[in-house]
């Protein structure tokens, strides 16, 4: 069948030129048919038998998973606004898009079940290794269509709603001070913290994480914790599952077609992190069959899930799915932010001033008003994000054909919007080169010629996937900063540090930060 309009070649008929009483889905049917073909696509070229697989290779490959940020703005240089990697094994081509409109149009048709094509390993652990514990409601990470919807569904409210996330200051607050505490008590004789310094912070993150997920202070922080302590094995399984994805996915596929040593390694690790999910869990099962006053309001958010989902399955998987992807994500995203921190004097003394402003006593308690004002401790944070994205990227595998960039982009083919790169386009983003945090203050004076486009920038992704823990990242952080900057000034006295990818963004070697206490 022809269109009747339009005349499109791949409809039927010959092509017309649209007129400004054609409708939008005839003008999309034209824009659909003048499209160039898929396989006219830039990108380097596949090699016979190895494809594009082989350039992630030891020794012969030309790119190192760790540069993975370096490689996104390579390929922009050298291909322009769409990019293809084709040729990947057992996997479907990559397509690199650089224009912030195209990402928005991607992001704006994706529908109701959104496809985020991360972590295969863990979508074959959940849905084939130990698909008897986690059955048809896996959880949201690494789980799609439906099952993921229904998931959603019954824990989102609780874990994005504004008066629960508000219950957690108190508590996130306390954590954070036992954690400055044991930073000053770390210092060595000049005042500068260990070498390790970033497993320190991931320990923050995870006594964190654990009010959230599991109801439960875990002890992470307590002084002389051992090496095969239960929060440490909590730690590196973390830290494991998500840095070894890289090299599962791209370097070494293989366990696809057979069960290698280190795919054995991957699913005894997450083994591990199922079981202290459950004993923690039940914990806080028998906890609330103990309570006397049930009011709503007085909920955490696991009791909060195991009130309205009989089944506790829901909130182990939950716990696992946020202690997952929470504990390095948001681990990273600080050791970045205080590097810049440290780095930049000028910014750490705007921010100290504002924080006195808020805060004119040192141990003044936080609350939700006070957050509120602090309107250059939130641009500072999401300054870093823009610049230094924690997260590389984000991506969708496309459920239905599309025109992007002016080719005709099949279904199945997974996007990668690269965040790390369209963050700092000049197109998108003024002055793009400068740390500016005023940029993201409203109504601030020196913006007047400022612009950012909103999808240029999506630290947590966007629309109905985005992040699921973002309310509380968000917490954690700023409560970081408001702490830590208010009685402490931050210094680094060695040589800069790379910036590299392990799964996430960060800069990498030791944070031997000076922290020195302020009047
Ligand atoms: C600075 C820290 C963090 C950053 C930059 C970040 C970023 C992201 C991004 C980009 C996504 C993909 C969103 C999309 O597809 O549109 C995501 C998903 C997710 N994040 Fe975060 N995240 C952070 C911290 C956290 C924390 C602390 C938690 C848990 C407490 C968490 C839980 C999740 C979950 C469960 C998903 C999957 C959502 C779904 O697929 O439905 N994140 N995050």
């Amino acid at each position: 069948m022809s269109h009747p309009l339009t005349g499109c070649k791949r409809l039927g008929l010959r092509i017309v030129p649209a007129s400004r009483f054609v409708s939008t889905s005839v003008v999309a049917d034209i824009k659909e048919c003048s499209a160039k073909p898929y396989s006219k696509v830039p990108g380097p070229k596949p090699i016979p038998i190895l494809g594009n697989t082989w350039r992630v290779f030891p020794i012969i490959g030309q790119y190192q998973i760790s540069d993975v940020g370096r490689i996104s703005r390579l390929l922009y240089d050298a291909y322009g606004d769409i990019v293809k990697l084709s040729g990947l094994i057992g996997r479907p081509d990559l397509l690199f898009v650089f224009d912030a409109d195209e990402i928005e149009k991607v992001y704006r048709q994706e529908g109701d079940t959104p496809y985020r094509p991360s972590m295969p390993c863990l979508v074959k652990y959940k849905s084939d290794i130990r698909r008897d514990f986690f059955g048809r409601l896996a959880g949201v990470v690494g789980v799609h269509g439906e099952p993921w919807r229904e998931f959603r569904t019954k824990v989102q409210k609780p874990i994005l709603q504004l008066q629960t996330v508000k219950k957690y200051i108190e508590p996130i607050e306390n954590v954070t001070n036992c954690f400055i505490d044991r930073m000053v008590d770390m210092r060595d004789e000049n005042y500068e913290l260990p070498a390790d310094f970033d497993n320190e912070i991931h320990k923050w993150s995870l006594e964190c994480i654990g009010q959230v997920a599991l109801d439960v202070r875990l002890g992470c922080l307590d002084p002389g914790l051992s090496h095969d302590s239960e929060p440490q094995k909590i730690i590196d399984a973390a830290k494991f599952a998500l840095r070894h994805i890289g090299t599962l996915e791209l370097k070494l596929p293989f366990w696809r077609y057979f069960p290698t040593p280190l795919w054995a390694k991957y699913v005894k690790n997450m083994d591990f992190f199922r079981e202290i999910c459950m004993k923690y869990i039940d914990e806080a099962m028998k906890n609330l069959k103990n309570k006397d006053s049930m009011q709503e309001k007085d909920l955490s958010l696991i009791e909060r899930i195991l009130i309205t989902e009989k089944d506790p399955k829901i909130a182990y998987i939950l716990a696992l799915d946020l202690i997952l992807v929470g504990i390095d994500t948001i681990s990273m995203a600080v050791c970045s932010i205080l590097y810049q921190l440290a780095t930049r004097p000028a910014e750490q003394e705007t921010l100290h001033k504002e924080l006195v402003r808020i805060l004119p006593s040192k141990d003044e308690k936080l609350t939700a008003a006070k957050l509120n004002q602090m309107h250059y401790l939130k641009g500072f944070i999401k300054e870093v994000l823009r610049k230094y994205s924690t997260v590389i990227g984000n991506g969708r595998t496309l459920q239905k054909d599309m025109v992007i960039c002016g080719y005709h982009i099949p279904k199945g083919v997974q996007i990668v919007f690269p965040t790390l790169v369209t963050g700092s386009m000049p197109e998108y983003v003024s002055e793009p080169h400068l740390f500016k945090p005023e940029r993201w203050i409203k109504n601030n004076e020196s913006n007047s010629n400022s612009f950012i486009h909103p999808f240029a920038s999506l630290p947590y992704g966007h629309g109905p996937r985005m992040c699921l823990g973002r309310r509380f990242a968000d917490l954690e952080m700023q409560v970081m900063l408001a702490k830590l900057i208010r009685s402490y000034k931050l210094e680094y006295l060695h040589e800069p540090l790379e910036y590299k990818v392990t799964f996430m963004y960060a800069p990498e070697g030791e944070l031997k930060f000076k922290m020195t206490e302020r009047e």
